[in-house]
């Protein structure tokens, strides 16, 4: 007999979230308008944040553990150049074992927390034979092909508190964030390793094979990665404006002549190298996103 498939809500419900959300704000002072999560490597980011409250996600009541290298596992609230914000210090992935639904639910919260802008970074192998090593590309569209098998978080019963059953993507990656963060990297003389691009989100936690990284190449991909989308599509369901950027990390491998293996040692190397600029680059554009309405300075 066939058991019918049924996707539990339990641990995920806008109940869920709001005790977590109350739980937050009885402990921390701050009220962050931006949420900024960080990719492999890059958690340094959460350590630029002023006047912080930090809390491990361990003592976060219902929320996941990171346990990936480079995902230190801390949630930490404080002002970035005098905006509140949130910072995620370790993200989860669905290679990690959770259930899209649970590598989302951050979001949610942050929601329910009053956040208005969310900021995703992410490690990412480079499929544009135009991108180089260290190369910051901003996140112009995504590729999702496990959602369109049916691995998407929105799948399950509909909350309408959060959001709509059949939310728009045309355009889930805010294009006057976009504008402010070619504008901020242009007065940072980032100009010569800033590009943008179509990041596409795999499984993982195998890197792509060759097949892989030229059938994603011509489906328009520039980028590759393990995260990042998942998490844009629940903060637009929730309402919330969305910028996300890829640090190229490796050169996805395309030639089978080609000597070069994706690692994650490199991805982190590469981080670390770039690490500074990244952190420049973030505060100076959540410096320049107003704090009320949070439109465009
Ligand atoms: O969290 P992100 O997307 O930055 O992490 C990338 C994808 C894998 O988790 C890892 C591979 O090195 O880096
Ligand atoms: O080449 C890659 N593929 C998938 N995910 C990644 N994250 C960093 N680099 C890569």
């Amino acid at each position: 007999m066939h058991k019918r498939h049924v996707v539990c809500s339990r641990g995920y419900s806008y109940e869920d979230c709001q005790a977590t959300a109350d739980w937050l704000l009885a402990q921390a002072a701050v009220r962050p308008q931006v949420a900024i999560v960080c990719g492999s490597g890059m958690g340094g980011l959460a350590d630029t944040l002023k006047d912080q409250v930090a809390f491990n996600y361990k003592d976060i009541p219902n929320f996941p553990l990171s346990t990936v290298p480079g995902h230190a596992g801390r949630l930490v609230f404080g002002t970035l150049k005098g905006r509140p914000c949130v910072c995620m210090q370790g993200r989860f992935h669905l290679y990690e074992g959770y259930p899209v639904q649970k590598i989302t639910k951050p979001m949610r919260i942050f929601a329910l927390l009053g956040v208005e802008t969310v900021i995703l970074t992410n490690a990412a192998g480079g499929l544009n034979q135009d991108f180089k090593v260290g190369d910051i590309m901003i996140i112009k569209d995504h590729l999702n092909i496990a959602g369109f098998a049916g691995n998407h978080p929105l799948v399950g019963p509909n909350d309408d508190r959060f959001g709509v059953r059949f939310p728009c993507m045309s355009d889930a990656y805010d294009r006057d964030l976009q504008q402010l963060a070619l504008d901020v990297g242009q007065d940072l003389g980032y100009g010569d390793f800033l590009r943008d691009g179509v990041y596409c989100v795999v499984g993982g936690p195998s890197f792509e094979t060759i097949a892989e990284c030229r059938m994603l190449h011509k489906l328009g991909a520039d980028a590759v990665g393990m995260s990042t989308v998942h998490e844009t599509i629940v903060a637009r369901h929730c309402g919330m404006r969305v910028f996300a950027l890829s640090l190229i990390t490796n050169k996805a491998v395309m030639e089978y002549d080609s000597e070069e293996k994706a690692n994650h040692e490199e991805v982190l190397e590469t981080s670390r190298v770039r690490a500074s600029q990244l952190e420049k680059f973030v505060s100076n554009l959540v410096s320049r996103i107003k704090p009320s309405k949070l439109s465009n300075s």
